[in-house]
């Protein structure tokens, strides 16, 4: 199976258009794991656990693992997703370099942690795409217009042709970038009106959306913009930290199904494709 079949299947299976976001940080996990031997694990895969039946992936970013010394604990916590759910992993980890060193990026996504997909950084051009894409069954979201206030200083600049760059990024991903239909866009929920932009752009890709939540974009506006194709909300800290007591994992699993159920409804009330095509 692909990513983006696993992805579908999941989205149909669980009816949700949600990636949970796994962003662990030892400091902000609740007092009674925090000693725990495998603090980190016990956290997300309690998570996990409580969150399988509403999520369409998951999204670990490697920097939460790294900084803690735990990349082993990620590994670990992929293997678990893969064992425990039919849910696939889109590894975020923003990779990008020359071609040689690029493909050692993608060796390790892929042959090491195992990830279904890949976040990916465009800003080196194909040479920092290609070693993933050529992974056909994997699944590679490539940053196009990112959530955060200081994106449009690179993201906006116009280029000689009249586009801004993340159109041009954009174009780029739907064509030359995307020979094996394997990629997909990442596009933050605070940026709407480039979001609808996008979609103009490359039609039914489907598009990796973080920034709702704890950044507070908006729902309704990015669902209004990015529907007319595949839509995979992203939300971590506001479902990762939606408790600090013993029953953390409860109110995980409330927030998820409450974001969940109002992507659901406002999807609903778009009447647009949503759910990620594949060939
Ligand atoms: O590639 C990403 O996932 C990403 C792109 C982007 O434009 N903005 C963005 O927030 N992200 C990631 O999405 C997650 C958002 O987390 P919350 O703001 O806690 O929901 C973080 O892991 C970010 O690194």
């Amino acid at each position: 199976m692909t990513f983006f079949q696993m992805v579908a299947s999941a989205e149909e299976r669980n009816n949700s258009h949600l990636c949970i976001g796994l962003d662990p940080k030892l400091s902000q996990v609740p007092q009674h794991i925090q000693n725990n031997h495998n603090a980190l694990f016990d956290f997300c895969t309690a998570i996990v656990d409580a969150t399988k039946d509403l999520a369409s992936c998951y999204k670990p970013q490697i920097a939460y693992f790294a900084a803690e010394d735990a990349c082993d604990v990620l590994k670990s916590l992929i293997g678990y997703i893969h064992e425990t759910t039919e849910i696939p992993v889109v590894l975020d980890a923003k990779r990008g370099d020359i071609d040689s060193t690029t493909e050692r990026y993608a060796a390790e996504a892929f042959e090491v942690y195992k990830a279904d997909a890949v976040t990916a950084n465009p800003y080196l051009g194909i040479d920092g795409i290609a070693p993933f894409t050529q992974y056909e069954n994997k699944g590679v979201f490539v940053l196009c217009k990112t959530s955060n206030a200081s994106a449009p200083q690179l993201q906006d600049c116009v280029l000689q042709n009249g586009r801004r760059l993340y159109e041009h990024v954009a174009e780029l991903a739907a064509t030359e970038w995307n020979g094996a239909g394997n990629v997909g866009l990442v596009v933050g929920a605070t940026m709407p009106e480039e979001a609808l932009a996008v979609r103009e752009i490359v039609g039914q890709m489907p598009l990796l959306i973080p920034g709702v939540g704890a950044q507070g974009g908006s729902l309704e506006q990015i669902i209004a913009a990015a529907a007319g194709g595949g839509i995979l909300i992203n939300s971590a800290r506001a479902i990762n930290y939606a408790g600090s007591g013993e029953d953390f994992a409860h109110r995980a699993r409330s927030a998820a199904k409450a974001l969940r159920d109002d992507i659901n409804e406002m999807a609903r009330q778009k009447n647009k494709q949503v759910f990620v095509s594949y060939t």
